[in-house]
């Protein structure tokens, strides 16, 4: 069961086949119990889920960090939810950054990854995730089967968009968690008026579950349009500028 990577196109299709050339699957440690995401994205309020990026294909070298130490400043500063990213050569991070978070706090996880085989879900489970990013441009028709084979494993599935289309494949295959991204994952421009707009979209079609708006947030008056319409947003690399990551979340949200 897996997506066919040819037709992807720039940089995300250059990440993800390269992480399908990767997947080996091996003896997983026993899954722990972790809390859940959804639930914490559904706290009164915008939550935030703060993101531990060391370096992104869109940005370099961003910041030298201690995984655990960046996490303890984001719960301190108010997150609701830690992101991880664990994709090595592009971004930095490993499986150890996501067990190393879970051992230093107890806010639900997301492992951030192009999740291109059902092997990183049991990975991401066995690492302390309570929820797996699932991206329909690599997914395509499957993510319906990988949303199913995320639950049956006690995940919850953050199914993310970037365009119309996409949208109604994520809203067929029955995600409760809709992400819509702000950046364009095959060019990386960043436009913040795509969220609001299939956000909208997304209630207007009857979506009910939750709305997590995704990059380039810096401000915040970026965060303003989402208001009364998302539960969540994603922040990533401007929290990770700041060298002050408890006060940068706090002056954002705050
Ligand atoms: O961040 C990138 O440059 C990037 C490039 C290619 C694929 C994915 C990429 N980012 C993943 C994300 O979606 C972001 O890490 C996340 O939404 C946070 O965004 P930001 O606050 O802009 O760092």
């Amino acid at each position: 069961m897996r997506p066919d990577l040819a037709r992807v196109p720039g940089v995300l299709g250059e990440i993800a086949r390269r992480r399908a050339l990767e997947v080996a699957p091996y003896p997983l440690p026993e899954a722990q119990a972790v809390p859940s995401f959804k639930e914490a994205l559904l706290r009164p309020g915008l939550s935030v889920i703060a993101e531990v990026k060391k370096q992104s294909p869109s940005e370099g070298r961003i910041r030298e960090v201690d995984p655990a130490e960046a996490a303890l400043a984001y719960a301190r500063g108010g997150a609701r939810a830690i992101s991880v990213l664990t994709e090595p050569h592009r971004f930095g991070g490993s499986l150890l950054d996501l067990k190393r978070v879970r051992e230093a706090v107890d806010l639900p996880l997301l492992r951030k990854d192009f999740v291109v085989d059902p092997f990183m879900l049991e990975e991401a489970r066995a690492f302390g995730a309570s929820a797996v990013l699932l991206i329909v441009a690599l997914l395509g028709e499957l993510t319906g089967a990988y949303l199913e084979r995320a639950r049956a494993l006690g995940l919850d599935a953050l199914v993310e968009v970037h365009t119309e289309k996409e949208l109604e494949i994520a809203l067929e295959a029955g995600a409760e968690i809709l992400g819509v991204n702000n950046r364009d994952l095959a060019t990386l421009r960043i436009d913040l008026a795509t969220a609001p707009r299939l956000g909208r979209l997304a209630r207007d079609r009857g979506f009910e579950g939750v709305l997590v708006a995704e990059s380039g947030y810096a401000r915040k008056e970026d965060l303003r349009p989402l208001a009364g319409l998302f539960d969540a947003v994603l922040i990533g690399t401007s929290l990770m500028k700041s060298p002050d990551l408890e006060g940068a979340l706090r002056e954002l949200v705050g």
